[in-house]
């Protein structure tokens, strides 16, 4: 369950910019967590740069799970299964991109990280998995 904007209750200023009362905001997350001023090779895939902010207050810099009293309570357990997921997903199985040639990596528009074209693959187990993978 996701809240994406935040409503301001009462006319007041962020920064320089004055923000009449129940006006909502969107914190734009993709651009700050790719902002090379905050992140060190900022446009590189190396999610492990995120380790160890998980609650970290440090400029609100990370929050991919939100901020403050309404943050997201599922954090820490989110944080771990999505490793799990994701690498029980690349140990078992080969992946294979169905159509052929380069990932079409065409953001779609929205307020969240859709793309544009969907990836298609397929996987298959690797074969030490197949007895393990036959089991569950
Ligand atoms: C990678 C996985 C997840 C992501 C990226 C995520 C992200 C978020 C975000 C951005 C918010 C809004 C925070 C805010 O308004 O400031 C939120 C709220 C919330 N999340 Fe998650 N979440 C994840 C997993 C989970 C899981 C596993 C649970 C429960 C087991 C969960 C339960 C909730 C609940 C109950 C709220 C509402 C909190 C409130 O409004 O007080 N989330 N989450």
């Amino acid at each position: 369950m996701r809240r994406l904007g935040y409503t301001l209750q009462v006319h007041s200023y962020l920064g320089n910019y004055e923000i009449p009362e129940n006006t909502t905001l969107f914190a734009n997350a993709w651009a700050v967590h790719r902002d090379s001023e905050l992140w060190e090779d900022a446009e590189v895939f190396k999610p492990e740069i995120f380790e160890g902010f998980l609650g970290d207050r440090d400029g609100y810099r990370f929050f991919l799970f939100g901020v403050g009293r309404r943050a997201c309570p599922g954090a820490g357990f989110g944080m771990r299964t999505v490793v799990l997921a994701v690498g029980a997903l690349v140990q078992c199985f080969e992946w294979e991109k169905v159509d052929k040639g380069d990932i079409d990596m065409t953001p779609a528009f929205s307020v969240e990280m859709a793309k544009a074209e969907p990836l298609v693959a397929l996987p298959k187990p690797w074969p030490d998995m197949v007895p393990i993978l036959s089991q569950l």
